[in-house]
């Protein structure tokens, strides 16, 4: 497909569009649809494991599905560890792997892997510490003798290998991990070779990511299928090393049937860049692009709210207010220009009192109210809450809301939450238990007081009203720093108040998220700075762009 050039965006020739792709054939645009679909869904054991029957129900043999699991998962191992065939000295070769296998059909899959790495000429040793096994699992281990693949004796040897397969436990771990294999799983985790985790990391529940009893830290884990919950928990990211997910096919009418409407998606770059960028009419004009309204700072925490303004103005929303304490106007006017900033009467210690009565709400998209306030502004949380504007609330504002009565349950107008973990135990103390997953506790929470409930962490989730669940599964650790969360309240409020759906919240967060990231590679992580991601986000949405209309 012939591309031209148009300010540096790569463009298609027929009809302009900035995804030229879309003129690729039928049968490939189906393909590509699945695949992109798939990488949203989010599954349980229970669900997995209901989806499988209804595959095998269909008529699948249960072995040739392992068969061709197997297989695909060798070819990934190939690529990533080639084997040394001692003619070339480029890249990391090895020659010897280990498989652990497990008694259950992760065991199975290892062992289908074992003797296609072997048939392609690796050194393969396969420890097996349990001898009970499901028959599927004892028939290809008797067959891998059989080849004369070497079984060692003790699984402290699997340290001598290049590589190691973990093909012990997979979603069917059923209780912690103890005794001598506790003692394996720990040894193996303090050696430095490397570890290739069939479906999860052997020790992780499927579901919650907890570590049962111990866990293998992998260094690549090849998910199934469809990705397992357990792999999106925060608790989980120690142990799953760089996440792929191996496609073996699953027809979407079954994961449709298991599933109905998930009840939980990733958020994936397609589903982001539904939304974004942002389309503007051609005839538009700054009025009918938004309007929002942005509270913040204090004395104390002057910074802040200009963090949020930069998060905001990177939306292209049409207009920006700004209110602050009266003795900061003219220093966050000096900071963002185009904004119309109020000054607000302040308190003693220099935080907004209240905000003025000339000042009305409803003329707003969207209020995003909270950073650098202090917990002395409980009156404007009140003027914010009886208003009928949609709101964002964040920080201090959290902290407050905590305090307050309950009143502003089920807002008529759309109400977005966005606190860290710490705010939202304070928030919500009854659905913060360590039993439940992050997801749940911010689907509970938003069902209990009618918000959406943004639950920030490694791998930040949004709750809706409906139960439905975004889980945003890559980020960087470069983002935990003070005023990163401002840029992405002012992203949140720039874009709601242009689009006025929930759909906003999910793209803010993965193109915050991406943004930290495109910063990261090109200033190690401690380039990540707030200012500097602020400045970044377009860049780094552009750069994703283009590379989404060349791929
Ligand atoms: N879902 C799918 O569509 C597919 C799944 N496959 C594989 O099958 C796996 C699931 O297989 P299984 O259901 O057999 O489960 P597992 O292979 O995870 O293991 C279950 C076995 O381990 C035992 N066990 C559980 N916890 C234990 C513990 N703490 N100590 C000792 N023994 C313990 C159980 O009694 C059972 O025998 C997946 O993870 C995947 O690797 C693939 O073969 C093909 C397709
Ligand atoms: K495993």
């Amino acid at each position: 497909m012939p591309e031209s050039i148009l300010s540096g965006i790569l463009v298609c020739p027929i009809c302009m569009s900035a995804f030229p792709s879309h003129h690729i054939p039928r049968w490939q645009q189906r393909v590509q649809s699945r695949k992109t679909r798939l990488q949203q869904f989010v599954v349980t054991a229970q669900q997995m494991q209901a989806i499988e029957s209804r595959i095998f129900a269909s008529g699948m043999p249960v072995a040739a599905l392992m068969e061709k699991v197997g297989g695909l998962i060798a070819r990934r191992i190939q690529a990533l560890y080639p084997c040394d065939d001692r003619r070339s000295v480029v890249g990391h070769r090895i020659s010897q792997i280990g498989v652990l296998v497990g008694p259950g059909h992760n065991g199975g899959d290892a062992l289908v892997v074992a003797r296609e790495l072997f048939s392609r000429g690796y050194r393969v040793n396969v420890f097996r510490p349990l001898t009970k096994a499901k028959s599927l699992t004892q028939d290809h281990f008797q067959y891998l003798q059989s080849l004369g693949i070497p079984v060692l004796e003790n699984g402290l040897a699997l340290a001598n290998q290049d590589v190691i397969v973990d093909g012990l436990f997979g979603f069917g771990l059923e209780r912690p991990i103890e005794g001598e294999l506790k003692t394996l799983l720990d040894h193996i985790n303090s050696v430095s070779v490397p570890v290739v985790s069939i479906d999860i990391p052997s020790g992780l529940h499927c579901d919650t990511g907890q570590v049962l009893g111990t866990a293998i830290q992998a260094t690549h884990t090849l998910c199934l299928g469809l990705w397992k919950s357990g792999l999106l928990q925060d608790s989980a990211l120690d142990y799953v090393g760089q996440a792929s997910l191996i496609d073996f096919d699953i027809p979407l009418k079954d994961i449709e049937a298991v599933l109905g409407t998930p009840d939980m998606l990733r958020i994936t770059s397609q589903s982001a860049l539904s939304q974004l960028p942002l389309k503007r009419p051609p005839d538009t004009h700054k009025y009918r692009q938004g309007h929002a309204l942005l509270i913040g700072g204090s004395q104390r925490y002057a910074g802040s709210i200009v963090l949020v303004a930069r998060g905001a103005r990177a939306t292209g929303v049409g207009m920006l207010s700004i209110a602050v304490p009266q003795s900061l106007k003219s220093w966050v006017v000096s900071q963002v220009p185009e904004a119309l900033v109020i000054g607000c009467p302040e308190t003693d210690a220099g935080a907004i009192s209240h905000l003025p009565a000339e000042l009305l709400l409803e003329q707003f998209d969207a209020v995003a109210y909270g950073p650098g306030v202090t917990t002395e502004a409980s009156i404007v949380l009140q003027q914010v809450l009886e208003s009928q504007c949609p709101l964002v609330l964040d920080a201090d504002a959290l902290s407050l809301l905590a305090q307050a009565e309950s009143t502003w349950h089920h807002r008529s107008v759309p109400i977005i939450l966005t606190p860290h973990p710490g705010e939202f135990r304070r928030l919500f103390p009854d659905f913060a238990q360590a039993s439940l997953t992050k997801a749940e506790m911010a689907r509970r929470a938003a069902q209990e007081v009618g918000a959406i409930v943004l639950l920030k962490g490694a791998r930040t989730v949004i709750a809706d009203l409906d139960g439905s669940v975004l889980v945003n599964p890559e980020s960087t650790p470069a983002l935990a720093r003070g005023g990163s969360g401002d840029v992405l309240t002012g992203l949140i409020g720039g874009l709601f108040a242009q689009t006025q759906k929930s759909e906003a919240v999910g793209a803010a967060v993965w193109w915050h998220a991406q943004a930290g990231r495109f910063v990261a590679q090109a200033a190690t992580e401690m380039g990540v700075d707030p200012m500097t991601l602020s400045e970044q986000l377009l860049p780094a949405l552009q750069s994703i762009l283009q590379a989404e209309a060349s791929s």
